[in-house]
């Protein structure tokens, strides 16, 4: 689903890489955490996986492509097979949920039937049904979080990519969230997951892999530790 093969990047000519010589692979069906402190290449990682950013050296491959032989005028099709959260949600605060999640889906040419049904089922996955024509702010930050979560999954996307999806939220609510983030894997979506919530990652019993100065410094599937990889 995901390989990196001895990835290295370098923002700027001379500086500390970002990420330095990860090699490693996320099969699909996985629900693989990201963790390190702030600077230790969790955003780079997944800029590079939706090839927002292009690696200095090594390789990176997605959803069985080799993103480097990918032209530009491809990108939208490789990323409209991946759903992405953010931490601030990222809603449109003057259209309400139903449209949020909606326009999704419209900006890659779905057909308005498809929209039809696909909008109150990702609803329905997240728990908001009844909720379509709030607006985000008449919401609470969980529920912002769960309209963001539909929106990503309204295209059924096969990889779901997160960078601190609960980083704004309060413990009782990111509980919530993990569960349906849980959920959306169990029924078949690989999820990778930025975190900084040691309490979240120790709950939820998944792959964990670490991050120091851009090197993987811990993958728990396959028991390597130290800073040598
Ligand atoms: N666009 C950029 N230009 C230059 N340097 C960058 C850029 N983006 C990130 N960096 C640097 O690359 C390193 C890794 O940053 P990255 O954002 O990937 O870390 P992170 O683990 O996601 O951090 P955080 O948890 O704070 O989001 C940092 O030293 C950062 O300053």
């Amino acid at each position: 689903m995901i390989r990196f093969d001895h990835v290295s990047k370098v923002y700027k000519r001379g500086a500390r890489p970002a990420l330095d010589d990860v090699d490693i692979e996320i099969e699909r069906g996985e629900f693989v955490f990201l963790v390190g402190a702030s600077g230790s290449g969790k955003s780079t990682f997944l800029r590079l996986t939706l090839r927002e950013e292009r690696p200095t050296s090594g390789a990176v491959h997605a959803l069985g492509r080799d993103l480097s032989q990918i032209s530009t005028w491809k990108v939208p099709q490789l990323r409209r097979e991946m759903g992405f959260v953010f931490q601030d949600f990222r809603l449109l605060e003057t259209k309400p949920v139903a449209e949020n999640i909606a326009l999704a889906a419209q900006v890659i040419g779905k057909p308005s039937h498809y929209i039809r049904t696909a909008v109150p089922e990702a609803l329905k996955l997240v728990g908001l049904s009844g909720k379509e024509r709030r607006l985000p702010h008449e919401l609470s930050g969980g529920e912002q979080q769960r309209v963001a979560i539909a929106r990503a999954m309204v295209n059924r996307p096969k990889l779901l990519l997160a960078d601190e999806p609960t980083g704004n939220l309060d413990p009782s609510t990111s509980v919530g969230i993990m569960r349906l983030l849980d959920r959306i894997n169990r029924q078949g979506t690989t999820v990778v997951m930025a975190t900084h919530d040691d309490e979240i990652v120790d709950q939820m019993r998944k792959r964990v892999i670490e991050l120091k100065s851009g090197k993987v410094v811990r993958d728990q599937d396959r028991g390597v530790y130290g800073s040598d990889r």
